[in-house]
């Protein structure tokens, strides 16, 4: 990787650099920003000991990948002209913009030029996580991926995929927050500590994963092993079955998902 330039240095540019910086992708040498708020320059700057000396159009005319992390509801159009303005046609755009489409971002930064529309996971430092990644014609992938890689995951998709995996697995590691919260307070409101329900939880969520991928078997084989006949567990089973448990959540993926593509459109509230 050499110079990369973020414009929109929020809480994903942020992220980014942070892991790109962690596993090698990239030195402080080779980062430079832009925000609208100089303030938020400074402190990541500081934060990560970026040291380019370059100004705003020096940065964007010597910048190889250009990260736009505005988002959707921001002056895209503007950011785009200011970025025609200095850097070179052959620099690739890289968006992690939800909902924006390439056929728009070529509208916007030129037909011929390399763009990667990418939806990064906020698991950046954990190792875990997969960003949707696809490319346009003229982006070489090879020299790119290493980057791409040091912050998630990379799942290569059709375009039309990409809104989908947005609302439902970028957007999905809310559930899992949400349920961890949901099932520990569950605990609390029977008896046990937080500290105890919580324990709980975090090692009936590791291990059921790690089930599931020793044995092979499907969710609902492991559930059948864990209730017996008139049971404990069937019992609470029942009562989750009468809630709006699953399709609660899968509305709300769906709610996600077409949000992503409302957002693509003009500019929403
Ligand atoms: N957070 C997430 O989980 C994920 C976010 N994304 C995408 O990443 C993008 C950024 O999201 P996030 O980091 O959460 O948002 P933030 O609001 O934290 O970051 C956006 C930054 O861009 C700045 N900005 C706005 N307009 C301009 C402009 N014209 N020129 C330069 N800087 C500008 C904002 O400044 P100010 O606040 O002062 O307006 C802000 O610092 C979005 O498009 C989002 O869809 C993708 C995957 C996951
Ligand atoms: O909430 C958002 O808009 C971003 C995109 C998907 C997850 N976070």
């Amino acid at each position: 990787m050499s110079q990369i330039h973020f414009v929109g240095a929020g809480q994903m540019a942020e992220a980014i650099i942070r892991a790109a910086q962690k596993r090698g992708a990239v030195s402080a040498s080779q980062i430079t920003l832009a925000d609208i708020d100089d303030g938020r320059i400074a402190t990541l700057r500081d934060r990560y000991q970026l040291t380019s000396a370059l100004n705003d159009s020096e940065a964007l005319a010597a910048a190889d990948y250009i990260v736009i992390g505005v988002r959707p509801q921001d002056d895209i159009d503007g950011v785009a002209r200011h970025i025609c303005q200095y850097a070179s046609p052959q620099a690739t755009v890289i968006s992690i913009i939800a909902g924006v489409t390439l056929e728009r971002l070529g509208a916007q930064f030129g037909t011929t030029r390399p763009i990667v529309r990418t939806i990064p996971n906020t698991l950046t430092d954990t190792g875990f996580g997969y960003s949707g990644v696809v490319f346009n014609a003229h982006v070489k992938p090879e020299p790119l991926m290493p980057f791409l890689e040091s912050f998630g995951k990379v799942m290569l998709l059709e375009e039309r995929l990409i809104d989908i995996f947005t609302g439902f697995a970028v957007a999905g590691v809310n559930y899992v927050y949400y349920f961890i919260e949901s099932l520990t307070d569950a605990g609390v409101l029977s008896g046990l500590s937080r500290p105890q329900a919580s324990k709980v939880v975090w090692e009936n969520l590791i291990g059921g994963v790690e089930m599931l991928k020793t044995s092979g078997l499907h969710p609902r084989q492991l559930m059948d092993i864990n209730n017996s006949p008139a049971g404990v567990g069937i019992n609470g089973l029942y009562e989750l079955n009468n809630s709006d448990f699953a399709a609660g959540l899968q509305r709300s993926v769906m709610t996600a998902v077409r949000r992503t593509t409302e957002l693509s459109g003009s500019k929403p509230a």
